[in-house]
Order: structure tokens, then sequence, then C-alpha cells
């Protein structure tokens, strides 16, 4: 299931990509591409580098060395093509729902009106429809979470960047919002990017899995997960592609563990 790195549709493409912090030397030559409509997940142990290069993508810190190209064009720094969705949402908590969801759209000086259909319309998207006039701390966690991929969606940018996005959700919650999430990429059909330290996770929702090393994370294995996602989510979990996939990460990652 090893495939190549790099694909012929990118829409991103990182191209040694190396980066040192001080004196910790967090990623070294980083190759990858990211295809257009496809979920890749970076997974490997703790302080591999998944924030980083999820942050050096996002155009949020620059790479030591390398450069990586969205569209074809460098990064330079943060772009309108390009959502960041955080760990912990990053909502603003003095605003309402629809102003936190509608936030990408007012900083690029879209209307009132028409930041409040399309904020609107991706309201409904992730259930929250009845709740746009809330403000975050009357939001259970799972709630707010999803006003961040809401918010993350409203900007309509190609390429989303999830770091860990269901940490801080129950299984229950997590699990729906898996498969909310492959019902997006559905109906989107955008890049995303996602870092999680769940194996069952990114088996269930990846189209292409990247595991990296520990310190300095360097590319170790992509696997291609195989799966019949048209199958029910629990007829997933217990396909046999699903669970030989989650096994070979294992034997990959099982290496690494202290
Ligand atoms: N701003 C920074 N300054 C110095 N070192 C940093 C900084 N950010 C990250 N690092 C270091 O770089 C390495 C990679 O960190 P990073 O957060 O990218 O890893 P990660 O794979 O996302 O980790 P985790 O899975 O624990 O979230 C770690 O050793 C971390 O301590």
């Amino acid at each position: 299931m090893d495939a190549a790195a790099t694909s012929d549709d990118p829409v991103v493409e990182v191209r040694g990509v190396s980066k040192t912090y001080a004196d910790v030397e967090a990623l070294r030559n980083i190759d990858l591409d990211f295809a257009r409509g496809k979920l890749t997940t970076l997974l490997g142990p703790s302080g591999c580098g998944k924030t980083t290069l999820l942050k050096i993508i996002a155009g949020l810190i620059p790479a030591s060395s390398g450069e990586v190209r969205v569209n074809g064009r460098v990064v330079t720094g943060p772009g309108p093509e390009r959502a960041f969705v955080f760990q912990d949402f990053a909502l603003m908590p003095w605003a309402t729902v629809m102003r936190n969801v509608a936030f990408g759209l007012e900083l690029r000086g879209v209307s009132p009106a028409e930041r409040r259909r399309v904020a609107m319309q991706y309201i409904e998207k992730v259930g929250l429809a009845g709740f746009e006039d809330k403000y975050p701390h009357e939001l259970s966690g799972g709630m707010r979470q999803r006003v961040g991929i809401a918010r993350a969606f409203a900007v309509n940018a190609d390429v989303l960047l999830l770091d860990e996005p269901f940490s801080a959700v129950d299984e229950q919650n997590r699990r729906k919002f898996q498969e909310d999430l492959l019902r997006l990429i559905e109906i989107e059909k955008k890049t995303f990017i996602f870092v999680t330290h769940s194996i069952e996770e990114a088996v269930y929702v990846s189209d292409r899995i990247v595991l990296l090393s520990p310190r300095p994370g360097r590319v170790s294995q992509v696997i291609d997960p195989d799966i019949d996602r048209s199958a029910s989510p629990d007829d997933i979990r217990r396909a046999p592609a699903y669970l030989d996939t989650v096994e070979e990460i294992w034997d990959g990652l099982r290496q690494y563990a202290d």
C-alpha cells in the first residue's frame, strides 16, 4: 500500500522543507504533495513536527529551508485559499456563533447580508441551526468545534488545515464528527490536511496517511487506505481492509514507541 509521496494534481506541494527552532531540529527535508479533493493525515509520535508542518503550509511560520507551493504559488504568509482549524478552535468568546462563523468573510470585506447568508449555510451544514445567536460559552465542546469547522468552510478556502480538531470532544461526538467530515469532503471537494494522534481516526477518514519519524520529522511511510466508504460506519470499522491498515500503521509506529 506504499505510494509515492508526490502526485499528479497537487494543490499543495511541499519541497525539501526543513525547520529548526533555535536548537531543536523539528523537520528534515520533507517532500509531499497534497491532491485536490483528498484528505491526507499526518501521523507520528509526539513532537515529530506535525503541527510545525501544518503551520508552515498555513504560512504562519517560515520554513528554515525548502518551500511550499499552493496552486503553484510559493507560500510567503497566510492566504485566503488556506483555512486553519486550531486545536482549541480559537473562537472569539465575545462574539455569537454567527459572527464567529462569518469572521473570515468580515475580514475580506464581504457585505453583512452576504456573509450572513453564507455563514448560515455552514451553520446549518454542521448542525447548529438555531444556535446562531448563542455565545461560545453557551455551547458544548463539540458544538464549539462545529463552529470552528463552519468558520473554516465559510471562507471557501481550497485547502483546509485541521490540527487535531476532534481532540477535545468525547468519543461519541468524535465518531459523529468523523462522519460529518467524510460527508463534507464528499460535497466540498477541498484539499484537507489533518493532524491526529488516533490511528483508527486516521484510517477512517483518510485517503492518504503520512507517517512521520520522531524528531527530526521525516516522511517514513505513505499509506493509501483502500476502504469502501459507501459502507455503514460500523461495517467500515469491521472491514478487513480497515483493520489491516490499522495494524500496518501500528507496525510502522511500534518501532518508535518508548
Ligand atoms: N515555537 C517553538 N519554539 C521552539 N521549539 C518548538 C516550537 N514549536 C515546536 N517546537 C518543538 O518542535 C518539535 C515539533 O513540535 P510540533 O508541535 O510540530 O510536534 P507535533 O508532532 O505536532 O507534536 P504533538 O503530537 O505532541 O502535538 C517539538 O520538539 C517542539 O518542542
